[in-house]
């Protein structure tokens, strides 16, 4: 059972396809009203077989012209019905395809509006495998929902009208197969539907361990782990191996073969019911051309029947995937309230902020602090006191939990969403490089001219070996900018956010991974920008912020200490003096060491 909070997947599915189809519902319409026609025509033919056995077989009348006639209407039935069911189909399909690139568009839109918090959680190769594996999923969902069964379900109904028509009684005893096809399906359902549902769910625990273990590889390989890795890829194979094989047993054994039986079963009794009934006397002219028709209608029955019922272990999994698509949609996007705030010199306000990813468990606590415009903060601490998460905050990817948060003297939520994401500038401590060119990582998709690139990448001391590359700005970078320097590669970083012309710049540890050199280019480039706009900026390696205006120095979510370096020194046994006196040590220790 399910709940009116949790409909059903085949529910989700069925509101994912109306959903994205719902804008063609003219076409739709049109198209099935014209299968209709062609399953009309379709079922012409038997009764002209009919009419030509009791008018002039029989008889033996032979009437030429009109037996030509007969013959030329059968043929012109058929050709009209394939030409109609083809342009229908067709017309389908568009519907089909459109409406399944539309699903994709909004699922690939809809990721990119989901909340920093949801990709806390999110396990990346599931989440690829949403926007690309089950998309095209639902597409399959279309192709059967739209052109097998509808098409089926349409001829089936337009069959049974014309044996109707023809002799009732008989119309009845056909009827009867379908009950029956679907009582094998339900049993085929019932053999099957845990085999797929954990097919599915096996392959995409392939998927993401693949994923997993690629990204991951130095780490593995490092550590010995890629033996344990194998293995268990080859448990979760040898269970999706057997998993795909009890659903095949199912297949095989219910599907094409228990309905073919059905078929010879059904032809079978209403040939001997035809024969009872008549045993009184010889047959009549009528029977024998009923008997022919229904013969033929038989087979026409059964093989909608046999489609539909085909398509249901396909139908099982798209139904899966597209209720699991739909899941995503649902999934609340990113809280971002129509806002026309702007931010102008780059002040912060921070007035008792508490944050906590879960409640009960604050990571910041009662944090207050002002930042003048142009001011440069440095933010140490001890691992896990907060650094990232306050960060975080002012990047707007959570919300504030309790307390507030002022930018320019204005709530953080109330500030329009492209003029804060200008505004404020981040160089993360892994700076993401796209496969792409220097120009294009700068420019990150903004309308930006190549004199703004080449400023942003001037102050961020980038422009120099840039232009050194073969094909300067135009020049790929490689994977992951894989053939940059990992100082390089930063200060690609610093010109993508600068190129913004922000008037905050947000900077996690944007020094940790990079040698003393690039470290000394990587700050110079940020003392050039010292006073322009307001820098805050993480740090582990406490050299870095020795000159800030004034150092926070964060412990377990609280702001233990805070002023210039040379304050923060003179406080005997304080946490910031501790810190700068273990980091000297390792130096020196670094130092003898390398001697
Ligand atoms: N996305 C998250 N979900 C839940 N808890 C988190 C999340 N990110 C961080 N935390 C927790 O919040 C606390 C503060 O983490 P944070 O990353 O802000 O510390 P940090 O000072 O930046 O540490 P580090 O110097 O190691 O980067 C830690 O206890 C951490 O486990």
């Amino acid at each position: 059972m399910t709940s009116p909070g949790h409909p059903s997947p085949g529910h989700r599915a069925a509101a994912l396809l109306w959903r994205a189809a719902k804008p063609e519902s003219r076409h739709l319409w049109i198209g099935l009203a014209w299968l209709a026609v062609a399953a009309g025509l379709d079922a012409l033919g038997p009764v002209l077989g009919k009419a030509y056995i009791d008018r002039y077989l029989l008889p033996r009348d032979p009437a030429l012209a009109h037996i030509a006639g007969l013959l030329i209407g059968a043929l012109l039935a058929g050709w009209v019905a394939s030409w109609v069911r083809y342009r229908q189909l067709s017309r389908l399909a568009g519907v089909a395809m459109r409406s399944v690139r539309r699903i994709r568009e909004s699922v690939y839109g809809h990721v990119l509006r989901l909340p920093m918090s949801f990709f806390d959680k999110a396990i990346t190769g599931q989440l690829v495998s949403r926007v690309t594996n089950d998309t095209e999923a639902v597409k399959q969902l279309y192709v059967q929902v739209l052109f097998v069964m509808l098409d089926c379900l349409i001829m089936l109904a337009s069959l049974l009208l014309t044996m109707a028509f023809l002799d009732w009684r008989l119309m009845l005893i056909v009827t009867m197969l379908v009950p029956a096809v679907f009582g094998i399906v339900y049993l085929y359902q019932k053999l099957s539907a845990p085999a797929v549902a954990r097919t599915r769910e096996l392959r995409s625990e392939l998927n993401a361990q693949t994923a997993e273990s690629i990204s991951g590889m130095a780490v593995l390989q490092a550590t010995g782990a890629t033996l344990g890795y194998g293995d268990r890829y080859a448990r979760i194979n040898s269970d999706h191996y057997h998993s795909r094989l009890t659903e095949l047993r199912a297949n095989a054994l219910l599907l094409r073969p228990a309905l073919d039986l059905l078929n010879v079963a059904m032809l079978a009794v209403v040939i001997a019911v035809f024969g009872l009934r008549e045993t009184g006397g010889s047959l009549s002219a009528i029977e024998v051309g009923v008997l022919y028709a229904f013969v033929s209608y038989v087979g026409r029955v059964t093989e909608p029947l046999i489609q539909i019922t085909m398509q249901f272990s396909q139908l099982q999994q798209a139904i899966i995937a597209a209720a699991r698509v739909n899941t995503l949609l649902d999934e609340a996007e990113a809280d971002r309230p129509a806002a026309a705030g702007r931010v102008t010199d780059g002040a912060v306000t921070i007035d008792r902020l508490d944050f906590a990813y879960n409640p009960g468990s604050p990571v910041l606590r009662q944090v207050s602090l002002d930042i003048r415009p142009g001011e440069f903060i440095g933010i140490v601490g001890p691992t896990g006191s907060g650094k990232s998460s306050l960060l975080s905050l002012l990047l707007r990817f959570y919300p504030v939990t309790e307390g507030r948060l002022l930018i320019d003297g204005q709530p953080i939520a109330t500030l329009d969403e492209a003029a804060f994401r200008d505004a404020v500038g981040l160089v993360p401590q892994e700076p993401f490089l796209l496969a792409a060119s220097a120009r294009e990582n700068i420019a990150m998709g903004r309308d930006l001219s190549q004199a703004q690139i080449e400023a942003a990448a001037v102050a961020a001391g980038a422009h120099g070996f840039i232009s050194r590359l073969e094909q300067g700005y135009d020049t790929k970078l490689g994977e992951g900018g894989a053939r940059l320097a990992v100082g390089e590669k930063q200060l690609i970083a610093i010109a993508r956010a600068l190129a913004g012309q922000p008037r905050i710049l947000l900077l996690d540890e944007a020094t940790s991974h990079v040698d003393s050199e690039t470290e000394a280019v990587v700050q110079q480039a940020l003392a050039q920008l010292r006073g322009r706009l307001t820098l805050i900026s993480i740090a582990h390696r406490l050299s870095t912020i020795r000159d800030a205006d004034r150092i926070v120095v964060l412990n377990h979510g609280r702001i233990a200490e805070l002023g210039a370096h040379d304050e923060l020194m003179r406080i005997d046994s304080g946490l910031y003096r501790r810190l700068v006196e273990l980091q000297q040590l390792s130096t020196e220790d670094d130092a003898l060491s390398a001697g």
